[in-house]
């Protein structure tokens, strides 16, 4: 065994300083413990704050502003706020935004005493940590090590990519200019999120997925009301189709090579295929810990890896990989390494949030798991249409979805598409949470007009249909 000077022994050290590790470190820190954290990038905040969520949503949040997306329905297809959008455009709000949530969370890990190390980390063996940097090594020691490095863009040896007219998810904003027309290879969430980006810019886009459907842990009607949406914002999807390698033109254009032998051409390409765990630089071997094909690393319910003294958080264990989770998984881990059981968390009522144009938001079952378990259930709906708010905030696409037992009218399911499907979802999930059943929505006054009347009008929906026997 190596050991550390005195001064490098910590009582916790968290490797990766994205949602997982931050929120692990703060929560070792409140419990009064010496905290370290390692982090190989010169910034904080991980993919969440640098290259996935924060600005994914930022850029989002952008396209719809400047290209007045939400308000054509009203002011006709042609109202923008900005003609002639560029890159330059988006890339500013979000290097703005990351700026800030990088200070933020700065500021939040040196208030709580965390002490900062920039370098690689690797495991010498289960208590002791080398961290590399451009100044050398340095041993580091402690009982008890959490690893939340996250992960990076699946590639492929027949994907080269460019940063120009070949690009992953952490490139987007690269792009010089908006291009004419985009390939996006993987309907998965991070595919379809920037597709309805893009093709709200104006961009053609063309989809490409090799499942039959997308989203395929979505509830079904929800996917298909998203797929009228891409179509009518002119994206081409092409479901069942595998693309096995990508060319560069001569002319600059790019081409797609599918298994089944076509060929789709486009200014650029999107590969979004999967994540891809970061484990090579860790020296898993030295503790006995293994990862998968895809750098998972297999963890307890307690996120305790096979070596006891090392625990494992956030997308680096694999699903649901979502920012939110793996914070909740950053302060368990760290709970337990100190014998705290104070945080109970239901994964069941773990929410997802997926920001496509319009959002889409959901938790509990599908209609597809239910009828697959052979529990009775009820759907009752309220479309945005019908309701007040809907009209005046434009949208008037959305609608809400609430299953509910047929005995017990207990809420199953809530799965929401429209405008402000993430937030509102969160109403239901409490009730849900909290053991309600739908009679809260029939017997509960919400603020008029709002899109919180969507339960009110879908548990009538749904007793309406319990009573008729539909
Ligand atoms: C495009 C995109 C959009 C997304 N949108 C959403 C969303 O809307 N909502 C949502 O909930 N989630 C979203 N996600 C997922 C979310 O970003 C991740 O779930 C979250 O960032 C995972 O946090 P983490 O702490 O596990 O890892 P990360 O955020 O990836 O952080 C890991 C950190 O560990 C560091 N590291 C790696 N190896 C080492 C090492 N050996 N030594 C030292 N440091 C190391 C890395 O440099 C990195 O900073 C999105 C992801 C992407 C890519
Ligand atoms: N809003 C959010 O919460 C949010 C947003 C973005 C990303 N994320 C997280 O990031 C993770 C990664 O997202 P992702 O979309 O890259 O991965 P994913 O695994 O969800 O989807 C990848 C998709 O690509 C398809 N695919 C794979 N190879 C292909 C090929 N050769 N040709 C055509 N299709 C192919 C797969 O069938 C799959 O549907 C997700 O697990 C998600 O949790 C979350």
């Amino acid at each position: 065994m190596s050991s550390a000077p005195t001064g490098n022994v910590y009582d916790l050290i968290v490797i990766g300083s994205g949602p997982a590790g931050q929120r692990a470190a703060i929560y070792g820190a409140k419990l009064g413990k010496r905290v370290a954290l390692i982090e190989m990038r010169e910034v904080v905040g991980g993919a969440c704050i640098n290259t996935g969520t924060i600005p994914s949503k930022t850029m989002r949040e952008a396209v719809l502003h400047l290209s007045g997306y939400n308000y054509r329905s009203i002011y006709g297809m042609n109202y923008r706020v900005k003609e002639r959008i560029t890159m330059a455009d988006l890339a500013f709000r979000v290097q703005h935004v990351i700026k800030t949530e990088i200070d933020v969370t700065e500021a939040q890990l040196s208030r709580n005493n965390i002490d900062m190390f920039t370098g690689t980390a690797s495991f010498v063996d289960a208590t002791h940590l080398k961290v590399t940097n451009s100044r050398g090594d340095n041993v580091y020691e402690s009982k008890n090590i959490i690893i939340a490095t996250g992960t990076k863009p699946a590639a492929s040896d027949k994907v080269p990519i460019n940063g120009t007219t070949i690009i992953n998810s952490d490139l987007v904003l690269d792009l010089k200019q908006l291009p004419k027309t985009m390939i996006i290879v993987g309907g998965g969430v991070i595919g379809v999120e920037y597709t309805c980006m893009f093709a709200a810019l104006g961009v053609r886009c063309t989809l490409i997925e090799r499942r039959p459907r997308l989203l395929e842990f979505a509830d079904q009607e929800i996917v298909e009301a998203l797929s009228y949406h891409l179509r009518d914002s002119r994206v081409t999807m092409r479901l069942n189709e595998e693309v096995e390698s990508v060319v560069e033109n001569e002319d600059g254009t790019v081409t797609a090579l599918l298994e089944s032998k076509k060929k789709v051409q486009g200014d650029a390409l999107l590969y979004a295929v999967g994540r891809q765990g970061n484990v090579d630089e860790l020296q898993l071997g030295n503790i006995g810990v293994d990862s998968d094909a895809r750098g998972r690393i297999p963890v307890d319910k307690d996120y305790r890896t096979k070596c006891a003294s090392v625990f494992a958080v956030g997308d680096v264990i694999g699903f649901p990989s979502l920012a939110s989770v793996s914070m909740e998984q950053g302060r368990i881990s760290a709970a337990r390494a100190f014998g705290d059981e104070s945080i109970l968390s239901n994964p069941s009522f773990y929410p997802y949030g997926i920001w496509t144009i319009p959002e889409i938001s959901f938790l509990g079952k599908t209609e597809e798991q239910l009828t697959e378990e052979d529990v009775p259930y009820e759907v009752g709906v309220a479309y945005y249409r019908e309701i007040a708010r809907g009209q005046i905030r434009g949208d008037t696409t959305g609608r809400l979805k609430l299953i509910f037992h047929r005995e017990n009218k207990s809420i199953l399911g809530v799965h929401i598409i429209g405008e402000g499907a993430s937030e509102l979802l969160h109403i239901g999930q409490a009730v849900m949470a909290l053991g309600g059943n739908i009679d809260y929505f029939v017997e509960t006054v919400f603020n008029y007009p709002t899109l919180a009347e969507c339960y009110k009008v879908a548990a009538f929906n749904g007793l309406n249909r319990l009573r008729r026997g539909d």
